[in-house]
């Protein structure tokens, strides 16, 4: 009805209605709102970014309990001045592109949105100390999938092993890659830094690379206590640890003053989002044939299994299709890689949730 004019007679064929004015309800809410990006969320308060402004708001109480995340773009009504001790008040959640799911666990049994909108998701490891584990990247290549969102697996600490053998993993399943690794530093380096940043130092070697997969695009990072995450943040991003609040000034290791995600702008344009305290995802309401998606090689063999086939039973017509040659010479490898994505579904990495702080 785009364009119409409304007249007289519209107006006389709905009786009853004595009031020229449309009710409430009928009125297109919030004209006037303007829409920001959630770059933080704090004990009932969000942080927005609007025109290069943070903003702090409340939500509506219209939005109830409406889920509002770290990336969401939000419509803002109210004082929009970010001035200190305004409140701005969120109206409205537009729609997401994409949304990233933390699991239920014993503290709270509802799988929840961490974060919306994000392209790509970072799984931070280290290649030692501690050591990398297949189970929680398979579980986060298979979130990753299912939030379509592109994986980077970004293995750090490669000053203390090479990453060939431990990348032979991934190998079938073609997951892009970066690495990077610690430079050692003379003693007066060491000082000097201390001193200008106040915080343990660490000069990377590869992190243009990382630079170069980060640019322009938002990219969740997630990853296991003291693989080096916070140490790739404070790389990227200058002030990350003032915004933060991440690293402990004396100790340089770990301290965080929430558990939710915060959004950092990365000086060349793009977004890091680190997820303190997020390291396991919700699995259980992914379907197989989303995963299998990701294997265009596999995907056409799945036409002869059974209904709701599982692609890990004894039914399955991959196999069959794979011993035929139908996947090429690396079938049966990535066959195997399906499977285990899988399973890793079902299996949490034992770690998850006692790691969770
Ligand atoms: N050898 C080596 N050590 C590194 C490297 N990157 C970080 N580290 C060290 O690993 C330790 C943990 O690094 P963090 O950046 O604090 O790790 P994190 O993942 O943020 O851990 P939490 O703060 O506990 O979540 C620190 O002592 C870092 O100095 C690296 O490339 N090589
Ligand atoms: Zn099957």
């Amino acid at each position: 009805m785009a364009g119409r004019n409304w007249s007289e007679a519209d107006v006389r064929v709905r009786p009853g209605r004595r009031n020229s004015r449309p009710r409430t309800k009928d009125r297109p809410k919030h004209e006037d709102a303007v829409v920001g990006m959630v770059i933080g969320v704090d004990r009932g308060r969000w942080s927005v970014l609007l025109d290069g402004r943070r903003i702090t708001a409340m939500r509506a109480r219209e939005l109830s309990r409406t889920p509002v995340v770290v990336g969401d773009r939000v419509a803002l009504v109210g004082d929009t001045s970010g001035d200190a001790g305004t409140l701005a008040r969120i109206v409205r959640v537009e729609e997401r592109t994409s949304v990233l799911r933390r699991t239920a666990d014993d503290t709270d049994p509802y799988e929840r949105v961490i974060v919306a909108n994000a392209d790509q998701l970072v799984m931070v490891t280290a290649l030692a100390n501690p050591e990398p584990r297949t189970g929680l990247i398979d579980r986060c290549l298979v979130a990753a999938y299912d939030a379509g969102l592109d994986p980077l697996l970004a293995l750090t600490k490669a000053d203390l092993v090479d990453p060939a053998a431990f990348l032979a993993n991934y190998a079938a399943l073609d997951v892009p890659y970066t690495v990077t690794s610690a430079q050692e530093l003379s003693d007066d380096q060491r000082e000097e830094l201390i001193a200008s940043s106040g915080r343990m130092p660490r000069r990377l070697d590869g992190l243009d690379e990382l630079r170069e997969r980060l640019a322009g695009r938002v990219s969740v990072l997630v990853g296991h206590s003291g693989v080096g995450k916070s140490t790739l943040v404070n790389a990227l991003v200058p002030d990350a640890a003032r915004t933060t609040g991440h690293v402990n000034d004396v100790t340089g290791r770990g301290r965080h003053t929430s558990t939710s995600a915060v959004a950092l702008e990365l000086p060349g344009g793009g977004w890091v989002i680190d997820t303190p305290g997020i390291r396991s995802f919700g699995l259980a309401h992914v379907d197989p044939t989303t995963i299998v998606e990701h294997f265009p090689d596999l995907a056409p063999g799945t036409v002869n299994c059974p209904r709701g086939c599982t692609h890990d039973e004894p039914d399955c017509a991959l196999d069959t299709f794979v011993a035929e040659g139908g996947a090429g010479e690396s079938g049966q490898q990535r066959l195997e890689s399906l499977r285990r994505l899988l399973r890793s579904r079902d299996v949490p990495d034992k770690d998850e949730h006692m790691e969770r702080r």
